[in-house]
């Protein structure tokens, strides 16, 4: 009998998803999911990896995706413990020689699986550019406009492919929970955190498109703080695999030659592609993101050492109010928009001159869309270690740009109640910087 494991992890779905299909050269198939403690509870730079929020969704989805499976009357073991034992475990007790899985971008999950020692076969389901159109890492453009340049004139993107659940999956039942993943369960399981699972995510991709056809105004209200039709929210689906990007892609176009095409509905494509752009640096470069200066030598991985002002900007007490707004609603929600992450990531960098690492690490925590390809490659982006030159943003600008009457940091600091944009005004303990004085000014002469 030859068995092969299918491994789940960033596959949670029913659509467009290849890991579901029959494998020929295989009798039998073993769906399992692994839930690493270790990429949680463990510490990086004396910051945990994951908030208990981040933690409680990932454990619900899970728990989501392995209800789903009973529902079919089939088998998905759940197991939670190191990823490389946890596999090797099965894969001895089912005698399969063989790992099938969405092919990771973070090196961690790629050398979880290549420790395995099983032969592993790898499909890019999360990618935009698979099969044919996969990029050579060797040749990669180094800036996001020549990727696309390059690869926007031929981008057809794989269509999504109508798979059915092979009949091959099999599991002995009794195998489904050992006893230590069922007191981890009972120890995190919240029946309230977020379900962000496929049908979630569908509801979602179809509101924005069809419903809203918020699509259509995307590329002027990109930039809004928060705000529940000004961007996509796709990014929580997206980073756990329960919604396809070639699907997301497929819906746009779709919208575009049945309804109507713009630069807006052009314009989130675009950002899918920057998503893209990231995922196949990360491979090029593998842990290499992770040194001091990212991949431009030498390397260095020596912990970056933060002072007072990392922990007050953490907690969203920088005194900055602009920034500690959109920092105290990410420790509140777990997303913060592209542009107070833009914002909070320079403010951390330039004027509090903390390595970017600390922040990447704290976003890693907290952001319920964690994503290592988008957010170690982002935050390298804005610090200008990696491709890139420093992006440098004026907070207080940006301010008055995005939050011009003051309600935005009002919601999230209520113990500001100072009306109108004087509410952006630095506490004193801030160092004020030049670039903001003509924009203080404007804040003044505007109550
Ligand atoms: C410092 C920093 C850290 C970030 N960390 C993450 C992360 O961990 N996970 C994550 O998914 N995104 C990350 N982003 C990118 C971006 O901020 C989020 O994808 C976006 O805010 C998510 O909201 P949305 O889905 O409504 O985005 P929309 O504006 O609706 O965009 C649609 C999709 O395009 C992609 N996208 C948009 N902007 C970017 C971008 N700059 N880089 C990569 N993909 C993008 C995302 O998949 C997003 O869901 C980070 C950006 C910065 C500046």
């Amino acid at each position: 009998m030859k068995r092969a494991l299918v491994l789940f992890n960033q596959a949670l779905r029913w659509h467009d998803n290849l890991l579901l299909s029959d494998q020929a050269d295989f009798d039998q198939l073993i769906a399992v999911v692994v839930l690493d403690p270790a990429e949680y509870l463990t510490e990086q730079y004396g910051i945990r990896r994951a908030s208990t929020q981040r933690l409680q969704a990932q454990l619900k989805l899970l728990l989501d995706w392995q209800q789903q499976w009973q529902q079919k009357l089939q088998v998905m073991h759940l197991r939670i413990g190191d990823t490389t034992t946890s596999l090797q475990q099965l894969a001895q007790h089912y005698q399969a020689h063989c790992l099938i899985a969405a092919e990771p971008t973070a090196p961690e999950q790629y050398q979880q699986l290549q420790n395995t020692g099983l032969s592993l076969r790898l499909y890019d389901i999360n990618s935009l550019l698979q099969h044919q159109l996969r990029p050579d890492l060797a040749s990669l453009p180094k800036s996001f406009s020549a990727f696309r340049k390059q690869r926007e004139p031929d981008l057809v993107v794989q269509p999504p492919q109508q798979v059915q659940l092979s009949g091959q999956f099999y599991a002995d039942a009794g195998q489904a929970l050992d006893s230590h993943s069922a007191d981890f369960i009972s120890r995190y399981h919240n029946p309230t955190a977020a379900l962000l699972n496929e049908a979630a995510a569908l509801e979602r991709l179809s509101k924005f498109i069809w419903q809203q056809r918020a699509v259509v105004h995307y590329k002027h209200s990109r930039d809004a703080l928060d705000g529940d039709w000004n961007t996509s929210l796709w990014c929580f689906y997206l980073a756990n695999g329960s919604l396809s990007p070639c699907y997301a892609w497929q819906q746009v176009v779709d919208f575009e030659q049945q309804q109507m095409a713009n630069e807006s509905t052009y314009w989130i494509r675009f950002e899918l592609l920057w998503r893209e752009y990231f995922r196949w640096q990360m491979r090029q470069h593998g842990s290499a993101w992770f040194s001091k200066n990212a991949f431009r030598p030498p390397l260095d991985f020596s912990a970056p050492v933060p002072d007072k002002r990392f922990e007050l900007w953490c907690k969203g007490q920088t005194g900055l109010p602009f920034v500690d707004a959109n920092i105290r609603m990410l420790l509140h929600t777990g997303w913060m928009s592209n542009r107070g992450r833009q914002n909070v990531a320079s403010y951390l960098i330039f004027e509090l001159q903390q390595d970017w690492r600390l922040g990447a690490a704290f976003f890693e925590q907290h952001l319920l869309d964690y994503d290592c390809a988008s957010n170690w490659c982002n935050w390298a982006y804005i610090a200008g270690v990696g491709n890139s030159g420093a992006r440098q943003f004026n907070q207080i600008k940006q301010a008055l740009t995005h939050d011009p009457h003051g309600e935005f940091v009002r919601r999230w600091l209520p113990e500001k109640t100072t009306a109108g944009a004087l509410v952006h005004w630095p506490e004193a303990k801030v160092q004020q910087q030049e670039f903001w004085l003509p924009y203080l000014k404007q804040l003044k002469s505007n109550t």
